[in-house]
């Protein structure tokens, strides 16, 4: 009996296949619009103050707050300040101006009465032409003003390098007028299923099943921050795959398939792999046992098994962590946790059970081991990680596990 490859022995193999394609990752530039999930190439720098000017945090009067120490007082309205107002204002001493929130502050002003602490004794909302309002609750110099620069000021970092871009980030850098970001280029990366059962739409005969792993591969691979540049799948004929697969390697910097690499006939991707030199194995894990790795054309590909729940595994366990360190991400690493009921396991094989983190740090097995329950995956939000050695592990046992 030939003894399976170890999980840490085959996931060296995968990341030193991987290793070269981040180095020296170039550059390009993208508009905001289509910045989001990138990873900043370099750190981006404030070419104005945040806020823009001084501006109202109220909807109120602008004031000079010398002139409101003893309330009530009465102030005549000496005009109206809306947002968006461009042309310089300056305040009468003895009077208030009214103020929308966001619009400049006056010259001479110094703090803001919110309306609520205010009153119209002459004059209306609508026609400020000689009113006078009163002002019952006195204010200090800066209340509700924000000072220019006060969020960011010019020269300062906005977005350091190596950020993966949120919408916070976005709205950061929009809100300073950055039209346009410097960004690492990202991996291509194709996504190959195959199958003589799989279909993608429609209603499947019997005998047939939907692709859930091309959905699931793509999804993940653009999680893990490359771009999917080539999405296909074929039948079990070994010359359609061989057709898809040439056309990938060329447009993609690695190829990732699912299925057709076990013992059975028809394992296509088996067949087509093994005369152009690549490492079919058997690793000694629970889902993912399969596994294989080419390199073809300089181009890496890496096949998982076909079974759901195995694809998903195999991709978390052997390519989101040279994926991420590919796209200049931190890697994510692994948790402790507590089995909130006993597990049982096959001595010999490092399972990846699915799992659902609680409170207080428990985790609880979500369904069975199987690799075909794929909608019993999408409950869980960990995998639980059971050392290669054990049989069963009891409740309140500490575990690793790995974010799904
Ligand atoms: N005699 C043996 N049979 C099997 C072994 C073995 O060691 N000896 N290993 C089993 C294990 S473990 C796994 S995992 C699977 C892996 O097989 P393949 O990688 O060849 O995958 P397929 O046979 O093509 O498919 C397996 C299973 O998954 C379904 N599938 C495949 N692709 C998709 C997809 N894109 N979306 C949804 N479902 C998919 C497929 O219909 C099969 O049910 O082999 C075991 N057999
Ligand atoms: O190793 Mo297979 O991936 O258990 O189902």
């Amino acid at each position: 009996m030939t003894t399976a490859r170890s999980v840490e022995e085959h996931a060296g193999i995968v990341a030193r296949m991987l290793e070269p394609l981040g180095d020296e990752p170039s550059v390009e530039t993208v508009p905001l619009a289509e910045a989001l999930g990138r990873v900043t190439a370099g750190e981006v720098r404030s070419e104005v103050d945040l806020p823009l000017f001084r501006n109202s945090q109220m909807d109120g009067y602008a004031v000079r707050a010398a002139d409101i120490h003893a309330v009530p007082v009465a102030l005549e309205v000496s005009g109206d300040i809306p947002a968006g107002h461009t042309s310089p204002v300056t305040l009468i001493a003895g009077t208030a101006l009214r103020i929308m929130t966001g619009a400049p502050v006056p010259t001479g002003a110094d703090a803001i009465v919110p309306v609520e602490d205010t009153g119209l004794i002459l004059g209306r909302d609508d026609d400020l032409e000689g009113a006078v309002v009163e002002i019952r609750r006195s204010r200090t110099a800066g209340e509700y003003v924000r000072e220019r620069g006060s969020d960011v000021r010019r020269g300062d970092v906005l977005v350091p390098e190596g950020t993966r871009l949120a919408p916070r980030h976005l709205a950061a850098l929009a809100a300073a007028g950055v039209e346009a970001v410097a960004v690492r280029a990202r991996l291509r990366v194709a996504v190959l299923t195959t199958g003589s059962e799989l279909v993608t739409s429609g209603s499947p005969a019997h005998g047939q099943v939907f692709d859930a792993n091309g959905i699931a591969l793509a999804a993940l691979v653009e999680e893990a921050g490359a771009v999917v540049s080539v999405r296909a799948s074929s039948d079990d004929d070994p010359g359609a795959f061989a057709r898809i697969l040439d056309d990938a390697i060329r447009s993609s910097d690695l190829v990732i398939t699912s299925g057709g690499i076990s013992k059975g006939a028809y394992e296509v991707v088996r067949e087509v792999l093994l005369p152009r030199g690549a490492d079919v194995t058997s690793v000694a894990m629970q889902p993912g046992g399969p596994q294989a790795t080419a390199v073809i054309d300089g181009v890496p590909v890496v096949a998982f098994p076909g079974n759901p729940v195995s694809t998903q595994v195999s991709f978390a366990v052997f390519l989101r962590g040279p994926l991420r360190a590919a796209a200049g991400l931190p890697p994510l690493p692994p948790q402790r946790a507590t089995l909130t009921e006993a597990v049982r396991s096959v001595p010999g094989r490092r399972q990846f059970l699915r799992g659902r983190l609680g409170e207080s740090g428990g985790v609880a097995p979500v369904a069975g081991p199987s690799s075909h329950l794929v909608a019993a995956m999408a409950k869980a939000d960990v995998l639980i990680d059971v050392p290669v050695e054990a049989e069963a592990l009891d409740a309140g046992s500490a575990v690793t596990v790995w974010t799904l």
